[in-house]
């Protein structure tokens, strides 16, 4: 089925948030949020339990109003006329009919979605041999992942946001589901939120990443800045007192061992990447990696004291501040 792909007016990033807050009776389950996602992005979206990842997609989703601040989903409300059409949501509770069939469910998502892709859709049932005429209602948690799937797909949002959407899904099948969500996003110039617990999953798959933390931006932008702007660096040292060598940079991470210390730096000042990969200047004796995207998330992750990191592409513009 042929279809247009909405062309934006302008280059509005896909999300950007300004001061954007909710909370709740028992506290702020989002507070200060500031961040930029430019479209076309595949992010992951990164926090320990009750970070905020939820939370977030909902307010972007219109499905919540924010309690402070504000979120702009291509420029627009979310929520509004302007982005709804554009905007695919599945939550971790998948609601679905359980008394529709499969070929039923992929009907009613074609006669709610003008630009419904029912070839995208049925490629997602078809690959886990799921047959049309299967009711919801007899299908396995994982099964049920994949219809619900197909329909954010068939939809073909421009912003497609996922909440843990393969958790009851069995890793070859993930393996399969994450490929042709991804081979679907990159034809269509889809931007993915997409929230993990499984780190190793993003890397290779995710070239923007959002960590959260406490409510709260820990970590935000363009996966090649932020590791090139980071090193793992790991030498001899004895003793619980300051490292010499990582004087000058800020370190996110510092772990030791008896003989060792191994620690995730960053440079002190702003965001500037230093120059060439000798440039860090950590003395002879270390060993200076660059980290993969696991090892940077997972040190934010046991790090909630580090301060917060947007690279420049994360940060909104002046403009959105004044909204
Ligand atoms: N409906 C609600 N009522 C009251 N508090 C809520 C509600 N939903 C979420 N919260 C609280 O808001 C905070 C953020 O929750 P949220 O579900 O957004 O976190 P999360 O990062 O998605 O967590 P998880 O990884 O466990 O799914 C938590 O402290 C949570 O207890």
């Amino acid at each position: 089925m042929s279809h247009q792909i909405p062309v934006p007016a302008d280059d509005a990033p896909a999300l950007e948030a300004t001061g954007l807050g909710l909370k709740y009776r028992r506290g702020w389950a989002l507070r200060d949020c500031d961040f930029r996602l430019p479209a076309g992005r595949i992010c992951g979206l990164v926090g320990p339990n009750g970070a905020g990842k939820s939370t977030l997609m909902a307010l972007a989703a219109g499905l919540l109003p924010p309690g402070a601040g504000s979120v702009r989903v291509f420029g627009g409300a979310p929520g509004s006329p302007q982005t709804r059409g554009r905007v695919a949501f599945l939550g971790q509770d998948k609601p679905l009919y359980p008394r529709l069939t499969v070929a039923e469910t992929l009907r009613a998502g074609r006669e709610l979605n003008p630009g419904w892709d029912q070839e995208a859709a049925e490629r997602i049932v078809r690959q886990g041999d799921l047959p049309m005429s299967a009711r919801v209602a007899g299908l396995t948690g994982g099964q049920r992942t994949r219809v619900a799937l197909a329909l954010a797909l068939g939809k073909r949002p421009d912003l497609l946001m996922l909440d843990e959407p393969l958790s009851d899904v069995d890793p070859v099948s993930r393996q399969e589901l994450t490929g042709a969500l991804l081979g679907e996003a990159v034809e269509n110039g889809t931007t993915v939120l997409i929230s993990s617990h499984v780190l190793a999953e993003l890397d290779g798959v995710c070239d923007y990443v959002l960590v959260l933390g406490g409510g709260r931006v820990r970590l935000a932008g363009d996966v090649d800045e932020l590791l090139a702007s980071h090193r793992l660096v790991v030498g001899a040292h004895e003793g619980d007192g300051p490292v010499p060598a990582l004087a000058g940079h800020q370190v996110v991470e510092l772990r030791r061992t008896s003989r060792q210390a191994t620690a995730l730096i960053r440079p002190a000042e702003g965001d500037g990447i230093p120059p060439g990969e000798d440039g860090w200047g950590i003395g002879d004796g270390w060993d200076v990696l660059r980290p993969t995207l696991e090892e940077l998330l997972l040190c934010y992750l046991r790090s909630p004291q580090a301060p917060a990191l947007l690279t420049p592409c994360a940060r909104p513009t002046p403009e959105a501040a004044l909204r």
